[in-house]
């Protein structure tokens, strides 16, 4: 059974206080994370008509919540710090069309006892987050699905956001008309997706998920099928360059996403190394742009020589 936060006193308190806070800062929504199921009708009395999203790690934390007329994110990022829930929470909303980009929220949380509401934060979302919105990802007008899109680009912000082992990764996913985009590819090295059946390659999946933080760290692209599968990854993409123009300051791997997306009916999504930024290309252009949210500034950005268009 999932285990539930009793309904405190000091919860209440903390409840009229978020309310007010909201009232006081034109918030748009109240944001909890928490870390078991609550007695949602007390919660939905202390908190009025106030919009509120609930976000856990586990889906049963959240069940029936619904229907108190919560909106709910699950996260999956279990034993990570309470910064980087938030951060994941706040995202979600945003991929999920909870909350615009721009808004502020009252985001209250266990900040220092494990399963105790005992720390409140307002929070505005600022352009950082901006560009990550499904309506963004519509406007798109791609053949490849949206949900597809959706859960390449979630996968590659994350790559950016987190890196891996603290380090630093950059990846490019080549997504839809795979056939076409392997006519334009060659291994460079062992294909790591090589001889796995198609139902452990689905990106919806979120161990295969993972699989992919870790083969990202490889160099190369992966390609992608409409329908999220993993087709194959470590490739290296050689599509004509010719007509393309990118911003200075792009290196080889924007340069091959850009190509391979006017050379073909695919979406690139390119995560930069250098600063954890994700672009996205169609027709040879980035139609959007996806800052990180906080990652920590490297001084070494600025020692950063491109390479020239040619490469
Ligand atoms: N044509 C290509 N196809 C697939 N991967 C590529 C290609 N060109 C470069 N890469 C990958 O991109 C990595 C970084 O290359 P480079 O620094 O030139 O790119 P960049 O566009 O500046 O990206 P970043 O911002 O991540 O540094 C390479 O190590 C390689 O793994």
């Amino acid at each position: 059974m999932a285990p539930s936060i009793k309904f405190t006193e000091q919860l209440q308190v903390f409840c009229e206080i978020a309310s007010r806070m909201a009232k006081h800062e034109e918030a748009d929504a109240l944001l909890f994370l928490i870390e078991g199921t609550i007695d949602w009708q007390k919660l939905r009395d202390a908190t009025g008509k106030h919009h509120v999203i609930l976000a856990s790690d586990r889906k049963q934390h959240l069940s029936k919540a619904e229907d108190f007329d919560f909106d709910t994110v699950e996260l999956n990022i279990p034993d990570s710090p309470v910064y980087e829930r938030l951060t994941q929470a706040l995202l979600e909303s945003v991929a999920d069309d909870l909350l615009t980009p721009g808004a502020t929220v009252i985001a209250l949380y266990s900040g220092f006892e494990v399963g105790v509401i005992d720390s409140m934060s307002v929070v505005s979302l600022d352009e950082h987050l901006g560009r990550l919105t499904v309506h963004d990802l519509r406007q798109l007008e791609t053949r490849v699905p949206l949900d597809t899109l959706k859960t390449t680009v979630d996968l590659a912000v994350d790559i950016g956001r987190e890196g891996r082992e603290g380090k630093p990764v950059g990846t490019l996913f080549v997504v839809g008309d795979h056939r076409k985009v392997l006519k334009h590819c060659h291994p460079l090295g062992f294909d790591p997706v090589r001889g796995y059946n198609i139902d452990d390659r689905r990106m919806e999946d979120t161990k295969v998920r993972e699989s992919i933080k870790e083969i990202a760290q490889l160099d190369g692209a992966f390609v992608v099928s409409s329908d999220g599968t993993i087709i194959s990854a470590c490739q290296y993409i050689s599509a004509p360059a010719a007509e393309i123009t990118l911003s200075k300051g792009l290196g080889s791997r924007h340069w091959a996403a850009a190509a391979i997306s006017r050379a073909t009916g695919a979406v690139a999504i390119a995560v930069s190394e250098s600063n954890g930024t994700v672009r996205l290309f169609q027709n040879g252009e980035v139609m959007l742009r996806i800052e990180p949210f906080r990652r920590a500034m490297k001084w070494k950005d600025f020692e950063y020589d491109p390479p020239s268009a040619g490469d």
